[in-house]
């Protein structure tokens, strides 16, 4: 209640409890930091210690001396997936919680924060603010002042206050994530360009502790020279030299080769040919087939709940634009099949199918102290009309709990849309495949990655990387992909309207809506149709050039620009780069 800004005292005839116990003056956030066994701290700890390896020692005790003679300081635990930088923190906590001293664990998500005990994210526990429900891995950028916060309330000059502040990570993985951002933002965001870095002493990890979980000393060689060719790809050292961008050939004992569909063959890999008669947690747990986007992950989910038993229940989400959002509220070119339509990373879809059974993964942070955590990953036990019922498969909380899930309301990143939406759905996707960005923090036994060949599928959220690889020249002059035709023709009534009205994304990814009247609507509609078309949404985008145009802006908002005075517009043009959209 206190958290909640409220008290017992504030509930009419509530019983009080009784002073004497009360008595006690201490702040309730150090009561919980010290309520840890130190008994039991103290056994993990030897345990713990006992095990490490010799450069985890000697990165344990570096840090720890710091602790102990309270010379603060900042660290950075650099090390590879698998050196146990996780195991490290567990050490670290378990030493100075054995003492009654006070460690917080913190982690950029949710789903990261559970694997430490007493783990949250770093945003709630300092008061970072964050828009916690749109994106998994947070960024704490420049201003939220995190090291000035410790200096005034420690008030001590040296940095974070004089506490010992340790980070961790590993740079060949997942970097940032910053919306819409090239290159530059993203390693803008990255520790290593923080004015604080320069104060921050490295510490290394570099033995792949996952490795030596191998059976027999040929098993061993085989892991290690995997593990050494995965750390030349991070560091960039294959077919060297080249500038960053890189083909990889990948081992043929890694492939699955001579299959006629990729997405059966890459199911039967990983889960087995009888996955769908399995009701164990634990093995849905362990696997996942991991891919870059979004709609192919979709595919292969609907692929696996299609051969899962059980009845199937589809639940349909509510969409509106967001009543704060006036200038959109009006505009009636948001139709709801347009809303129900929209299809981007974080957001629930329109249609959710789950069966009994199915594993699905929370797309929210729901109850991070709970174990619900963006990103954490549950079997569905039971489906009611108001809410779904599942079971918690991952992370160290928690874990066998049964919850109830509620339908909620979810928003798309601002930046994506001209107009905010909302839609009333419960946050969750199936999660038999996953995306490589929502794997982090998760460890799987077997793991299976769908690349389709870049370019078999473009969808709009990739329009950019297309776009980019597109000649100079078209790139600058023309928008875009048709992403909605509405055909507003009605001849006969009181008023005639003949309009087609398209919405169009950029390559900066902007969503454009552009009317075409009398004339020129009759003349796009014969364009359209004689190549094949028809005036229906389209979830797949079809390539529009439209010479002699660009996209200005008009009153802050991107609008489309006749330069010369003579549009015209080609659907599906003979350019390469665009071969692949012909036979749309
Ligand atoms: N000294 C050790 N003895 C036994 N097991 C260890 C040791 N160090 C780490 N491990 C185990 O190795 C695995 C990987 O360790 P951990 O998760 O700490 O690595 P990590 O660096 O955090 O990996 P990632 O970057 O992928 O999250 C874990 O199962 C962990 O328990």
């Amino acid at each position: 209640m206190r958290s909640n800004g409220s008290s017992l005292s504030t509930i009419v005839n509530m019983p009080k409890p009784d002073q004497s116990v009360m008595d006690n003056n201490e702040n309730r956030l150090l009561i919980d930091e010290r309520n840890y066994s130190r008994d039991e701290q103290r056994e993990n700890l030897d345990k713990w210690l006992r095990m490490s390896t010799e450069e985890q020692q000697s990165v344990y005790l570096e840090i720890i001396e710091a602790v102990n003679c309270n010379k603060g300081g900042m660290f950075f635990v650099h090390g590879f997936g698998g050196t146990g930088k996780t195991f490290l923190w567990s050490i670290l906590g378990a030493d100075i919680r054995s003492r009654g001293d006070i460690v917080l664990n913190v982690a950029s998500s949710g789903i990261a924060a559970l694997l430490m005990e007493g783990g949250r994210t770093a945003h709630s526990r300092f008061g970072i603010p964050i828009h916690v429900d749109e994106f998994t891995i947070c960024s704490i950028d420049g201003k939220s002042h995190v090291a000035e916060s410790m200096r005034d309330i420690m008030k001590c000059d040296r940095i974070f206050g004089g506490k010992v502040f340790v980070l961790g990570g590993d740079f060949r993985q997942i970097l940032p994530v910053v919306p819409e951002a090239g290159r530059v933002g993203t390693v803008l965001a990255s520790i290593n360009s923080s004015l604080l870095w320069d104060s921050c002493k490295v510490l290394r990890l570099t033995q792949n502790m996952r490795l030596r979980k191998a059976k027999n000393s040929q098993d061993a060689d085989a892991l290690s020279t995997f593990s050494k060719w995965l750390l030349d790809i991070g560091d960039g050292k294959i077919n060297e030299p080249n500038n960053g961008e890189v083909e990889i050939e990948i081992p043929e004992d890694l492939l699955i080769v001579a299959c006629d569909n990729p997405i059966e063959a890459i199911v039967k890999q990983i889960y087995g040919p009888s996955f769908a008669t399995r009701t164990d947690a634990k093995f849905f747990c362990e696997r996942a087939i991991l891919s870059p986007r979004n709609d192919d992950v979709d595919k292969i989910n609907q692929y696996m709940l299609s051969q899962l038993p059980g009845e199937e229940r589809q639940y349909l989400s509510s969409d509106s634009i967001e009543t704060s959002d006036t200038s959109a509220y009006d505009d009636m070119i948001y139709t709801q099949e347009f809303l129900n339509s929209i299809h981007v990373s974080g957001l629930p879809n329109h249609v959710l199918t789950l069966k009994k059974g199915a594993p699905i993964m929370l797309l929210r942070n729901i109850d991070p102290k709970g174990g619900l955590c963006n990103g954490t990953r549950l079997i569905v036990t039971q489906m009611a009309n108001h809410v779904i019922e599942a079971r918690i498969v991952t992370g160290k909380r928690n874990v066998n709990d049964k919850v109830l899930i509620p339908r909620m309301f979810v928003s798309p990143p601002d930046a994506k849309f001209p107009f905010r939406m909302r839609r009333r759905q419960f946050p969750v996707a199936l999660a038999f495949a996953i995306t490589i960005n929502k794997s982090q923090g998760q460890t799987l036994e077997h793991v299976g990655l769908y690349l389709p060949k870049p370019g078999d599928t473009i969808e709009a959220p990739y329009l950019n990387d297309t776009l980019a690889n597109l000649p100079k020249y078209i790139y600058d002059d023309v928008c875009v992909c048709i992403m909605d035709v509405e055909d507003r023709r009605r001849p006969g009534s009181i008023i005639d309207i003949n309009e087609v009205v398209l919405t169009l994304f950029n390559g900066r990814c902007d969503t454009v809506k552009c009317r075409l009247k009398d004339n020129y609507a009759t003349e796009f509609r014969t364009i359209w149709q004689s190549s094949g078309c028809h005036l229906i949404y389209k979830s797949e985008p079809v390539f529009c050039v439209m010479r002699f145009m660009r996209v200005g802006e008009y009153e802050g908002s991107p609008c489309l620009e006749n330069t010369l005075n003579s549009s015209k517009i080609f659907i599906k043009p003979e350019y390469e780069g665009l071969e692949h959209h012909q036979a749309m």
